[in-house]
């Protein structure tokens, strides 16, 4: 029994294990077993998602689990229960619990402080550990490797890009360079933690917050993600004005004609993308939607069965 509520829970070897699995159940090669019969897994989304929800209940059900889901208005917490009497409750009944709560990880780490239920961070507010392993699985499955992609990451520093900063972290000779609006950037302890990690393994994890196409040149990856995060308020009305410059055009293909482009999705097409590069030759966003399916298998298996 393991619970995932960040990709720093993860040993180097458990994150390449998982990534390969999910590989595994991509292609085929993982065989039919059904590792997860007879447990029962509780998907609880307190806010909204359609690929990491369906992902892990399609995904508990290929591997032989019943469900139940509970949506935001659901539960007693609505009528004063606390979180963690809830907890406490699921725990009783549960084999696996995947929530998604956009709010503090420490809520996480209690319904976790037990030994008979694995807890899934399906996004809490600092991290979306789940989407980097889905990013993983996509990356490993197009390039054959995630060791040595330069990756070019442009939007908001939000839970999608510190569960990428970690994660990509662990390979070798990885570039990774963020290009935030300024003041949307990443956590400074988290972008010192995933720096950190890199330089062991020979890469490097790096934050710039200006955008100009030209100076971003060479990458295997642009990515970027919408520009308003769950869970989030911009207090400043002229953002958009900020963010603009960031979004991911055609002219950023002129310096990586080679680039794949990838989005953790929901896309909002003349925002953070434009329409042709969404929709154009580049784009894998939906493979990479895929890719959430195949990770949410492999972690569904190393919480109960790996
Ligand atoms: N792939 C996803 O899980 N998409 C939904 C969340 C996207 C973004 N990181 C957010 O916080 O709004």
């Amino acid at each position: 029994m393991r619970h995932l509520i960040s990709i720093d829970d993860l040993t180097d070897d458990q994150l390449r294990h998982i990534v390969e699995r999910g590989v595994g159940f991509a292609t085929g090669r993982n065989g039919a077993a059904r590792p997860l019969a007879g447990q029962v897994v509780g998907v609880y989304f307190r806010r909204t998602s359609t690929r990491t929800r369906t992902a892990f209940s399609s995904g508990a059900m290929r591997l032989g689990a019943h469900l139940i889901a509970y949506g935001p208005d659901d539960l007693q917490t609505n009528t004063g229960e606390t979180t963690q009497d809830t907890g406490k409750v699921f725990a009783l009944m549960l084999d696996a619990l995947v929530a998604r709560t956009a709010d503090d990880p420490a809520e996480m780490r209690g319904w976790a402080d037990q030994d008979r239920m694995s807890v899934i961070n399906a996004m809490s507010s600092d991290e979306h550990p789940t989407q980097a392993l889905a990013d993983l699985v996509t990356l490993q499955r197009r390039f054959g490797a995630v060791d040595g992609l330069r990756v070019l990451y442009v939007g908001e520093g939000n839970n999608t890009a510190t569960a990428l900063a970690l994660a990509l972290a662990r390979f070798s000779d990885v570039e990774l360079e963020f290009r935030t609006p300024p003041g949307y950037g990443l956590p400074e302890e988290l972008l010192g933690r995933a720096a950190e990690r890199a330089r062991r393994t020979g890469s490097s994890v790096t934050e710039r917050h200006d955008m100009d196409e030209g100076t971003a040149k060479g990458f295997d990856v642009v990515y970027t993600t919408r520009w308003q995060t769950t869970g989030t308020s911009k207090p400043d009305p002229d953002w958009r004005r900020i963010f603009q410059p960031f979004q991911v055009t055609e002219r950023l293909w002129e310096g990586n004609p080679e680039a794949v482009f990838m989005h953790d999705l929901p896309a909002h097409r003349g925002e953070e993308v434009t329409a042709e590069v969404l929709d154009g030759p580049a784009s894998i966003a939906f493979e990479q939607a895929a890719g959430k399916l195949h990770s949410a298998m492999a972690v569904l298996e190393w919480c109960r069965a790996g």
